[in-house]
């Protein structure tokens, strides 16, 4: 079988965070900035209660100037706090929008590298979600909540010091009721979190793959006879998210058991202050402290259980983007693979005993061995699912096979940088993909970015000038939405200019087997004759006509060749 890694729906989040940092490392300095600005924001709340209680000890004494004093610093609090608040959060988002923008550069730029087969092998869907919705939610987690985390953490960490400063007799008792029950309900969610939270990702994926496939088969989906066939597939896949959301929301929701630990632990607090006050060991101040603190601490605890599924989110999205990199590492400059060898311009192409499989179940191509000759003019030829395509794209570098080698003018493609095999063997689809945006956009997607000038002048040469006046803007004609207001036939015809444009040795064009508009077909016809002229051509032949044409064919039955 050919050997791509295929992602995993659910990956592991294990240690997710460790594996992304080299994509942080960059950033450093702007985080650890944005750290301390948000430890000295927090320091700033946390210190407010101790100075609430110095004033109300200032009211009790009677002491004035003291109470000016605490007044003047609550004030200089709040607004440092706000300061640093600020400072920090601006600080975060930056950093995170930076590192988000690198990264969607570098998932689009290894997508862009990466074997036909491992893109053929995934549903487009899920590499789109990938790619850009789980991107956005770590955006959001990056830039909103992450901030808010940190916050949160910190004001816990620090008032429990403060706490303990303050009375170690009242805050052993509240970390006594409260610590172990807190943990055991963290502990709870995170058992049931990256299950429930990993597979409402997998089926958000899922639906997301469907509904872009149910929608490019919209046409035969709601053929006559089975009108609901796209709502079906659609409704049974969104069954699924709903019920894996529901199971994260039910995690989710376990988090709330947090409130009913508050509502105890503020009560047996209230009881033993009042308790120690009577009895004269504690100040009123301290208790007005430990209050107002214990209130932080919760709002704290209660803030972090509803981020802690953000983050879950997060993690899983992130686990989900790391699994895509890890598919696709990057190009290995010292490979002895694709190590830049120079394909020749003109040489026989010549495959020797090819074995492929797109899965392993069975061979599709079976010991083929066939050569084409500087020059050849040659029909690939059999029935439906004997394997041409396969063959062909075997031929034309776009897949490795798993034995045996293709060789252009004795040089192992596999040697070779995939764009320079480009260069030398042009294969046509009997599906030319088109992109929405007029017939230049499409020209200029040919390798080497050409010219307004050469693609006049490919037209020329195909003589195609009169097929192009007549779409309304020439060159700059919009061809809608994936090329839709193209035919197959013309689809192939921009399919032609474009391999004009490349000028390869070597051309194999998988003829279109839609029934062809006469004229369409002419043009067809005549474009290929002017453009073989010099160069091998090897068409994967379905018409009668063309295999009529033909000097030579090659016969494929069930992957071998007859
Ligand atoms: N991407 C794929 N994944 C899995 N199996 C595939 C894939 N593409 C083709 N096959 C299978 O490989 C076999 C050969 O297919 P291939 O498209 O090469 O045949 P073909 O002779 O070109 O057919 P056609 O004339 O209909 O285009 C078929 O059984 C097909 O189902």
């Amino acid at each position: 079988m050919a050997e791509i890694r295929m992602l995993t729906a659910e990956p592991s989040t294990a240690r997710v965070f460790r594996r992304f940092w080299p994509s942080l490392r960059p950033h450093r300095a702007i985080m650890a900035g944005a750290l301390l600005a948000s430890v000295a924001s927090t320091a700033a709340v946390v210190a407010i209660a101790p100075a609430i209680g110095w004033g109300v000890d200032a009211v009790t004494d009677g002491d004035r100037r003291q109470l000016w004093w605490a007044v003047m610093l609550l004030v200089a609090l709040v607004l440092a706090r706000m300061v640093l608040l600020r400072w920090s959060e601006v600080l975060l988002s930056d950093a995170g929008e930076r590192t988000i923008r690198a990264l969607r550069d570098l998932v689009v730029e290894r997508l862009a590298r990466a074997p036909l087969r491992f893109v053929e092998a995934h549903r487009t869907g899920d590499l789109l979600r990938r790619s850009t919705s789980e991107i956005a939610d770590l955006t959001l987690f990056l830039r909103d909540q992450l901030p808010q985390l940190l916050s949160v953490g910190l004001t816990a960490v620090l008032t429990t010091a403060m706490l303990l400063v303050y009375s170690p007799l009242l805050s052993l008792l509240l970390i006594g009721l409260f610590l172990p029950a807190a943990l055991a309900v963290l502990a709870w969610f995170n058992r049931a979190a990256p299950a429930a939270f990993g597979r409402q990702a997998a089926a958000d994926a899922t639906m997301t793959a469907t509904f872009t496939e149910t929608l490019t088969a919209h046409e035969a989906l709601v053929a006559p006879g089975r009108p609901q066939e796209w709502v079906r597939r659609f409704r049974a896949d969104n069954d699924r998210l709903l019920a894996a959301s529901d199971r994260a929301v039910g995690t989710q929701s376990r988090l709330e058991l947090f409130g009913l630990i508050e509502g105890v632990a503020t009560a047996a607090l209230l009881i033993l202050s009042v308790w120690l006050v009577r009895d004269g060991r504690l100040g009123v101040g301290t208790v007005v402290v430990f209050v107002v603190a214990t209130r932080n601490l919760f709002e704290s605890m209660l803030a972090l259980s509803g981020l802690a599924g953000q983050a879950q989110l997060a993690r899983v999205g992130l686990a989900r983007l790391v699994d895509l990199l890890a598919a696709l590492p990057p190009a290995d400059p010292d490979a002895p693979q694709r190590s830049g060898s120079e394909l020749p311009a003109r040489g026989d192409l010549v495959a020797q005993g090819l074995r492929f499989a797109y899965d392993e179940r069975e061979d599709v191509v079976r010991d083929v061995s066939v050569a084409f000759p500087a020059g050849d003019r040659a029909g690939l030829v059999g029935v439906t699912g004997s394997g041409k395509t396969t063959l062909a794209k075997l031929l034309a570098g776009l897949y490795e096979p798993d034995a045996g080698t293709v060789r252009y003018g004795g040089v192992d493609l596999r040697a070779v940088p995939a764009h320079r095999v480009r260069e030398r063997i042009v294969l046509i689809p009997q599906q030319v993909h088109l992109i929405t945006g007029t017939l230049a956009d499409n020209l200029a997607l040919t390798p080497g970015a050409p010219a307004r000038a050469a693609m006049e002048r490919a037209v020329e040469r195909l003589a195609l000038g009169d097929w192009v006046a007549r779409l309304p803007g020439g060159l700059d004609a919009p061809l809608g939405a994936r090329g839709e207001k193209l035919s197959a036939g013309e689809r192939q015809i921009v399919g032609l200019l474009r391999a004009a444009l490349v000028d390869p040795p070597v051309l194999l064009l998988d003829e279109a087997t839609a029934d062809l508009d006469p004229d369409v077909a002419e043009r067809l016809e005549s474009a290929v004759e002017r453009l073989r002229a010099g160069r091998t051509l090897i068409v994967i032949a379905h018409r009668p006509e063309t295999i009529a044409r033909l000097p030579r064919t090659v016969r494929i039955e069930a992957g071998r060749l007859r």
